[in-house]
């Protein structure tokens, strides 16, 4: 019976790409995060959110390895302790993170950013100037595919509108082909139109691989989330549904006493 209940759970621990317990992030005796368990399966689109000061991006900043916990477990793919890695060294295990404001390189073209982001040996100017090969043309024009520029990869990156920006570092975070994606309000700054278009970019995107994003966009989160996490004074306060956080009075009434709305 021991036996079983210990393979069930060992069944449940291999389809986890994150397993986070009692994680404590403390800034100064100031506990950022706190007892915090979170875990993601492979192939999820987690959205995370929660008000102002929460902990979201400490979280994130903790998965990459730009913040040390002072206690707790971060396990990738089961068998890799995240701190005791650093930085460069997590981005090469697989965990691609992007920021709120886009960086790509504006004097350069479209195709040229994506075609420097590809996980290669070669330093950035031998990418530049050497050729691609047929198998990573191939792989570079089906993220252009993917992130809708296909029509103007040969466009400077920096004539691009801000929500073309932010898809073309989504797209340069894809050229590395992480398992993992740490993305920051990818829809901030962006139309209606292109705020549609990242929400379907995301659902692409997780067909292959696990997306954990960061939104204060209410409106975004209903229309795109399957399963939401909701921080609060640094640690999870309820997970779910949007439909069940939503309707959650605990949740409502962190968010100020209002209902869960756009902006909020
Ligand atoms: N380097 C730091 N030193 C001290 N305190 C910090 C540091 N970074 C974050 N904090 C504090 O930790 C808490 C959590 O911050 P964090 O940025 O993770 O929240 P958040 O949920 O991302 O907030 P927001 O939605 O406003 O971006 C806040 O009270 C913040 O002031």
């Amino acid at each position: 019976m021991l036996g079983q209940l210990a393979k069930q759970e060992q069944t449940t621990d291999e389809k986890k790409i994150l397993s986070i317990k009692g994680l404590e992030v403390n800034f100064d005796g100031f506990k950022a995060l706190r007892n915090l368990d979170f875990s993601l399966q492979y192939g999820e689109l987690r959205f995370l959110i929660g008000p102002n000061g929460a902990g979201k991006t400490t979280l994130l900043d903790v998965i990459c390895g730009k913040v040390k916990p002072s206690q707790g477990q971060v396990f990738f793919k089961d068998a890799i302790d995240l701190t005791k890695h650093q930085e460069h060294q997590i981005a090469q295990l697989g965990i691609g993170r992007k920021f709120q404001a886009p960086t790509v390189f504006s004097t350069l073209t479209v195709f040229e950013n994506l075609a420097l982001s590809m996980k290669q040996q070669r330093g950035l100017l031998s990418a530049l100037w050497t050729k691609t090969t047929s198998e990573q043309r191939e792989r570079l024009h089906l993220r252009l595919g993917m992130i809708g520029l296909e029509s103007k990869a040969k466009e400077r990156a920096g004539s691009l509108s801000h929500g073309e920006k932010q898809w073309l570092e989504i797209g340069m975070l894809l050229m590395q082909e992480p398992d993992l994606l740490l993305l920051d309000e990818p829809a901030a700054g962006m139309t209606d139109s292109e705020t549609e278009k990242t929400g379907e970019l995301l659902h692409d995107i997780a067909a292959n691989q696990t997306i954990i994003v960061v939104e204060h966009d209410m409106a975004f989160v209903r229309q795109f989330a399957r399963t939401v996490t909701v921080l609060h004074e640094g640690t999870v306060l309820r997970e779910g549904t949007m439909a069940d956080i939503q309707n959650d009075d605990k949740v409502a009434e962190v968010y100020l006493g209002r209902r869960v709305e756009r902006g909020a």
